[in-house]
């Protein structure tokens, strides 16, 4: 029987309704209870009790400790967490914790545990189920769907299907047959070493929409504030506007400054190409970083783990051009 240690964090799933509105109370164990039999031999930690939105770099930093203490006495690691910021740790896990030696799967619910119709147990069965037999890495299994952690987004509020896969399919889904594997697994990682916990992190970077009116001296002001590395989700391909408000010369200044700018894509689905028009390629020339395909949440979390490093624009430069963890999928 495969051994799998589940690591509770709060959110929905563990949450019961109070005066103050749902607050995580359920441990780990008491999730367990409401499941039924499992084939599994599970062990339970509770490591925190949180709506996922108080889940900040003190608690990434937690979680990855506790998944690589107990890394070599399980099969596979389940962690409980809520889904509104889930995107965000299982990518920054991604970086923390390279080469994992064993599956670690996240997973959550859009209703808690204990209402009779709630998404709960399917989404904890998925995980468990993953756990013992997906590959070593950071995963995201929600409403029948495993999903790579760092290509994971939340999409919906409310609805079931609240995650999904963006610009690779799911890694396995769930039919009568059981989890079915997609074969094709290009956009897979290869591990290529012993497992390295990193919890090294700057968190002082910023992620900035872009909007027509956006004041480009703002990314200034942030600067001052101590902000050291700007993610801009700029215009479909990647689009900066560089007349009356010039976000291209800001973007150079900036860069020179040593404040590394990646650009990113407004749109979820498929890729930032700076090269195509005019508006990206001005920001190109001017040392803008370009975030490919990757989510916002994973170029965040790329950028704050990178400034960790204590790396310089150009390393993160290079850094960005460097599929580290199946995050992006490069030309
Ligand atoms: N469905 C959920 O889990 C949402 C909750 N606010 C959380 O992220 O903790």
């Amino acid at each position: 029987m495969k051994k799998i240690l589940l690591l509770s964090t709060g959110g929905t799933i563990a949450s019961v309704a109070s005066n103050a509105g749902l607050v995580p109370k359920e441990t780990g164990e008491e999730l367990i209870k409401m499941l039924g039999k499992l084939p599994y031999e599970i062990q339970v930690r509770d490591i925190l009790q949180l709506d996922s939105s108080n889940i900040q770099p003190e608690e990434w930093k937690l979680i990855a400790q506790n998944i690589y203490k107990y890394r070599n006495d399980y099969d596979g690691i389940v962690v409980s967490h809520g889904t509104d910021t889930m995107a965000y740790t299982a990518s920054m896990l991604s970086f923390m914790l390279k080469n994992i030696n064993i599956p670690v799967v996240l997973t959550g619910s859009q209703v808690p545990i204990n209402v009779v119709l709630s998404d709960a147990h399917d989404n904890l069965r998925l995980a468990f189920a993953a756990a013992a037999s997906c590959p070593p890495d950071i995963y995201l299994a929600f409403h029948n769907k495993v999903m790579l952690g760092c290509r994971s987004v939340k999409v919906r509020t409310t609805n079931f299907d609240a995650f999904e896969s963006v610009n690779v399919p799911p890694v396995a889904t769930v039919s009568s047959d059981g989890l079915v594997f997609n074969k094709d697994d290009d956009f897979q990682k290869k591990h290529d070493g012993n497992p390295v916990l990193n919890t090294k992190i700057d968190a002082h970077v910023s992620l900035v929409k872009l909007f027509p009116g956006f004041d480009p001296n703002l990314l200034f002001a942030m600067v001052d504030s101590g902000c050291r590395g700007i993610v801009i989700e700029a215009y479909g391909l990647g689009g900066m506007n560089f007349i009356r408000r010039n976000m291209v010369a800001a973007i150079g200044k900036l860069i020179r400054q040593g404040i590394p700018v990646v650009a990113s894509s407004q749109c979820l689905y498929e890729r930032s190409d700076l090269t195509k028009y005019e508006v990206g390629r001005e920001a190109l020339l001017e040392g803008a970083i370009s975030a490919c395909d990757m989510t916002s949440e994973s170029a965040i979390t790329k950028l704050m783990w990178a400034l960790g490093q204590g790396m310089n624009v150009n390393e993160i430069a290079k850094f960005f051009g460097t599929n580290v963890t199946g995050e992006v999928s490069l030309k």
